[in-house]
């Protein structure tokens, strides 16, 4: 039997080698994303997406146990991710749902696919071109989910940036983004992300009296 420093030497081998395939999985969908918006990589243009690297990007490993009052009960509440692309690795148990059309959609779960989800910096970079999708994970009854999420992100210093001008919003790099929404939800308990950055904000708008 394996002692634990065994264990974790391998599972951390592991967890690397699956990091790196996600990593590439997600350079080569954003690159080719990019492209589709005429982004220029050997053109001269900056690298796409700037500052990301095996530092900045992280994997998170999810765990849903089974949960007695499913469907009811959220296994991870409604959200978008705050990165430019999430690659997301599920088994068979299902309970990912995506807001499509003002519905929520389930993902089926397919062994032979991974789900690349559009993330917050990735709609800014795009001026909105691609949107960030809302998900929520639904909790099952009788069985444990297990997911595995590659996040790409760049370093807290990276200017988010645009394919273009004009752009909706104002400069901004990645660290003011995740401290505003770490306020906001310590504030408020809500995630308000991207409207907070447009040039012509709403919440200015409401806060200067010119919404109703
Ligand atoms: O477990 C899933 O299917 C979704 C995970 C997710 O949305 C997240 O970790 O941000
Ligand atoms: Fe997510």
């Amino acid at each position: 039997m394996a002692d634990g420093y065994t264990l974790c030497h391998t599972s951390r081998g592991v967890m690397q080698e699956v990091a790196d395939a996600m990593s590439r999985v997600a350079d080569t969908v954003a690159a080719a994303l990019a492209e589709d918006l005429g982004h220029d990589a050997g053109g001269g243009e900056p690298a796409f997406p700037a500052g990301c690297d095996g530092t900045t990007c992280f994997l998170r490993l999810n765990r849903y146990p089974a949960c007695p009052f499913a469907p009811d009960t959220f296994g991870l509440v409604p959200h978008t991710d705050s990165d430019f692309l999430t690659i997301l690795c599920q088994d068979q148990v299902g309970g990912l749902q995506l807001m499509k059309d003002s519905r929520w959609v389930a993902v089926k779960p397919r062994s032979d696919a991974l789900i690349v989800n559009i993330g917050d910096l990735f709609q800014a970079w795009s001026n909105n071109r691609y949107k960030s999708v809302e998900h929520k994970v639904v909790a099952n009854a009788k069985a444990e989910r297990l997911s595995v999420a590659y996040f790409l992100c760049p370093s807290y210093d990276s200017p988010v940036g645009t394919c273009g001008e004009p752009s909706p919003y104002r400069p901004f790099t990645f660290g003011e983004y995740r401290r505003k929404v770490q306020d906001d939800v310590k504030r408020t308990g809500k995630k308000i992300g991207l409207p907070n950055f447009l040039k012509q904000s709403p919440v200015d708008a409401m806060n200067h009296g010119l919404c109703f």
